[in-house]
């Protein structure tokens, strides 16, 4: 029986793209990709899953929040709130086994946690477990921290399920990758990091649609 995956992007969708190809090669296992869900109006990846004929929607947290002053935190909470009760409905009407986050620049509060009825979640995260955990940046700080202390590091990519606390969740998939200081620019990692990212979430998706 086919399983509905949802995938939650922001941006470009390279990470999407790989799923769709590895879905068209079948090469994604029982999945199917039903919806594609943005929190961005300007993410190329509404694009490339629109080429491929998979249903999109955009749930935008600036329209939520465009007009509140930064300074009124209690009303830019309370919006946030109800833009997490509001995405759950979005991405329910789609009915998915799956949900997976390829680059979603957002975090899942308890209020979209709670009310996504335990549908299991995935986030691509390029780093390695505990490394960068809960930032965006994560590909630049772990190059930079290689630079800044003159020695190899480890890093890589990961795939976790998603839980409440940023990044800790189970890893699934975990690719490592060598960082070398004064070897590559920060450039060439990052690609080297794309590339890993795309093998490394077609993996877990597969892996986590055998275990549902
Ligand atoms: N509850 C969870 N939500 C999310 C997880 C998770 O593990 N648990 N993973 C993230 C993905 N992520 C890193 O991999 C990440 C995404 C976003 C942020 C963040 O600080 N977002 C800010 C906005 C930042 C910005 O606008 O530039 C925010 O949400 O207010 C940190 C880490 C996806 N969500
Ligand atoms: N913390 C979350 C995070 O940094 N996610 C990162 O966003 C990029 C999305 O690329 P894409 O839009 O081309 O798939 C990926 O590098 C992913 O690891």
């Amino acid at each position: 029986m086919t399983k509905r995956i949802t995938v939650l992007i922001s941006g470009s969708g390279s990470n999407l793209q790989a799923l769709i190809d590895a879905q068209e090669k079948g090469q994604l296992g029982d999945g199917q990709i039903c919806s594609v869900v943005s929190s961005s109006k300007n993410a190329y990846g509404l694009t490339r899953a629109t080429n491929h004929n998979i249903p999109t929607r955009i749930h935008s947290l600036y329209k939520y929040t465009k007009g509140i002053p930064k300074e009124d935190k209690e009303k830019r909470r309370l919006t946030r709130i109800q833009y997490e009760i509001d995405l759950a409905e979005v991405v329910k009407q789609d009915n998915p086994d799956l949900i997976v986050c390829a680059g979603w620049l957002l975090i899942l509060g308890k209020d979209f946690l709670q009310r996504i009825n335990n549908i299991p979640i995935l986030n691509l995260h390029p780093a390695l477990p505990g490394q960068f955990d809960g930032t965006t940046h994560a590909i630049e700080m772990a190059w930079q921290k290689c630079q800044d202390d003159n020695k190899p590091l480890i890093a890589g990519c990961m795939v976790h399920y998603v839980i409440e606390a940023v990044d800790k969740g189970e890893p699934i998939v975990i690719k490592e990758l060598e960082i070398i200081p004064g070897k590559e620019s920060l450039d060439e990692y990052e690609a080297r990091v794309h590339a890993t990212e795309h093998n490394a979430i077609v993996e877990a998706t597969v892996k986590a649609l055998i275990a549902l």
